[in-house]
């Protein structure tokens, strides 16, 4: 039996995460969650799952859940609330779908206390990269990918030797806006921006993906992931998200992942690794697809990407500033204050009056990634 810490298990990745949990009861049993407002859904899980200890966010929240559920049930609330989820004494594996770098300290204390990590929260890996794996590597900790590009590439991986790999190809979808040009980028809407042409995704990712920030988030990722330098990985726009990603290894063979657009086969693959166990899902049928599309990636056309490679070769506390940057221009794009292309001028703004710290220490992550915000929201 497999005990799981669930970390964000009311939103998009964390309620397909339940539905691989709920199929296999003989291998898996939830022993933690930790959810944001969503109470009613929380209320819900308490009752299908039965974890013995449940994180939210507000003190209220936590109060009126304690009343309800008398029985031997833990609650907690706010920051404190999600390091207890991730260190939960029973989890063998804490899976972390928390949106935004809120996910990084729950994370930072899962590792050191060495919990295995299944890690869909790819904001942690892009604000502190270094010190995430300079962690794992000091506790002895797996983190293994949730992110479906990654968890591609990890497949790709196995039984091979890092050496002999010459690049990280990462397919994009090109996300909702994939066939207008900047000029029509003007007047896009939220309502617009939200419908991603193959997944369906918490909002703040759909609008990640519709920059193109989410790519950028992802090479970043995967720099940190797999120890690639950023010369050796590639963006390839690939419309049917059919391949989730390849890796060219030096004699050329190339290894690629498909499989159809469905994160539980991501999730589980974390649960399970390194065995595989059955998924009720619908198979691949490529006769029926007939053909995949492939384009080079538009640097011009996706300013996000640019910034992202930019800043991740920059490093230091440069993708601290792009994340945070970002999480708050997605933020007021969701609430209609500001226009789509304001996302990309907020973040460069951002970006270009940054001094960055190289080396920096967790405590100088999270400070850069407070004033970034604050800088950021005096620019609305
Ligand atoms: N969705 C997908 O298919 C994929 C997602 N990812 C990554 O996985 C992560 C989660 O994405 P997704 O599931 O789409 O996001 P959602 O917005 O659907 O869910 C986010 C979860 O985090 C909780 N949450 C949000 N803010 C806070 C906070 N400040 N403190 C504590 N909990 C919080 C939410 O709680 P509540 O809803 O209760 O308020 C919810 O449980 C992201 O990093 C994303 O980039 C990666 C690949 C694919
Ligand atoms: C499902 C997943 O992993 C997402 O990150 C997905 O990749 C988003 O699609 P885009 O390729 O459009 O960014
Ligand atoms: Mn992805």
């Amino acid at each position: 039996m497999k005990y799981v810490s669930l970390l964000g298990a009311t939103g998009s990745i964390g309620t397909q995460a339940l539905q691989v949990i709920k199929e296999h009861p003989d291998q898996f049993r939830l022993c933690a969650i930790s959810a944001g407002r969503n109470i009613d859904l929380v209320r819900k899980i308490i009752s299908d799952f039965q974890p013995n200890l449940v994180a939210v966010l507000e003190k209220e929240d936590c109060e009126r859940l304690k009343a309800e559920f008398p029985s031997g049930i833990k609650f907690t609330y706010g920051k404190h609330g999600l390091i207890e989820a991730a260190v939960h004494d029973q989890a063998d594996i804490v899976l972390n779908a928390v949106m935004g770098s809120v996910g990084l300290v729950p994370t930072m204390h899962a590792i050191e206390a060495k919990k295995t990590i299944g890690l869909a929260n790819k904001e942690t890996l892009v604000t502190a990269g270094h010190i995430v794996m300079g962690a794992a590597k000091k506790f002895g900790v797996d983190i293994l990918p949730v992110d479906s590009e990654h968890s591609a590439i990890f497949q790709c991986l196995q039984g091979e030797s890092r050496e002999n790999v010459s690049k990280l190809i990462i397919t994009a979808s090109g996300g909702s806006f994939r066939d207008l040009s900047r000029e029509e980028l003007k007047h896009v809407t939220r309502q617009q921006a939200l419908k991603h042409p193959n997944w369906s995704m918490g909002s703040k990712i759909t609008i990640d993906s519709a920059t193109m920030m989410n790519k950028g988030l992802e090479v970043i990722e995967a720099h940190w992931l797999f120890h690639i330098p950023y010369e050796n990985i590639e963006v390839l726009l690939h419309r049917e998200s059919i391949i989730h990603s390849l890796v060219e290894y030096k004699d050329r063979s190339v290894i690629a992942q498909l499989g159809t657009p469905d994160m539980r086969i991501p999730i589980q693959y974390a649960l399970t690794y390194p065995d595989r166990m059955k998924l009720v899902t619908k198979g691949l049928g490529l006769a029926e697809i007939g053909i995949l599309h492939f384009e080079k990636m538009d640097m011009d056309r996706y300013r996000c990407l640019k910034l992202a490679y930019d800043a991740g070769m920059r490093g230091g506390t440069m993708p601290t500033v792009l994340n945070a940057a970002n999480e708050v221009a997605v933020e007021a794009f969701l609430k209609e204050q500001i226009s789509f292309l304001n996302i990309e001028e907020l973040i460069e703004k951002a970006l270009e009056r940054h001094n960055v710290i190289d080396q920096p220490d967790l405590a100088a992550i999270e400070e850069v990634d407070r004033e970034t915000r604050k800088h950021v929201y005096t620019l609305l």
